[in-house]
């Protein structure tokens, strides 16, 4: 997996443990030669991963709607801008783009974005994962949901098709690493 597009909070005001986590993938991502594609905000866990990631050497892509351009809210830490007409064509780009998705924490920014590609690779458009990044459990409600989804047979396939959780860093790596 070379081009890793992450999910994650745009707020600055969330529980510390959140950035270390963003900002040691985001050093793993530099250090590994990998690509960064990401929403390009430098707010919350979207500067601390891209931040560690340049400052470890990687090659970082921003997609960035025109609206959010406009606020002055664009990180300068970007190799490669991507301007996006709207959130839907941001999150099109974004997939086009990348190998795989990692969903760190997040709010609903980060979950219309994990619920994209998986619905889009639910009929067929693409085989990308996403990968639940559950740093403290944070995804277990989520998780819970869906295979509640699968219980009461509104999943048409088994959901794990569309998506791998990583319990912790080393999990993550792994799954990554190929
Ligand atoms: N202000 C923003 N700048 C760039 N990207 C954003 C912004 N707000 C949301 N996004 C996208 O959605 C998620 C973060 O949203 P949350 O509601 O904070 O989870 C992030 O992955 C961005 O791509």
């Amino acid at each position: 997996m070379n081009k890793i597009a992450i999910f994650c909070s745009a707020s600055d005001h969330i529980d510390p443990i959140y950035a270390e986590k963003a900002s040691e993938l985001g050093a793993w991502i530099g250090k590994t030669g990998k690509w960064l594609i990401y929403g390009g905000s430098n707010t919350g866990l979207m500067e601390a991963v891209a931040r560690s990631a340049k400052e470890n050497g990687a090659m970082i892509m921003g997609v960035v709607p025109t609206k959010l351009e406009e606020r002055g809210a664009v990180s300068d830490l970007l190799d490669v801008t991507f301007r996006a007409v709207n959130l839907s064509d941001r999150k099109d780009i974004m997939l086009q783009e990348a190998d795989v998705a990692v969903a760190l924490p997040g709010g609903v920014g980060t979950l219309d974005e994990i619920f994209h590609v998986m619905a889009a690779a639910t009929i067929g458009y693409h085989e990308k994962k996403v990968i639940f990044y559950n740093v403290n459990g944070f995804w277990n409600g989520i998780l819970e949901f869906l295979a509640g989804l699968e219980t009461q047979h509104f999943a048409h396939r088994p959901l794990k098709n569309y998506f791998t959780v990583a319990n912790t860093f080393d999990e993550l790596k792994q799954l990554l690493e190929y």
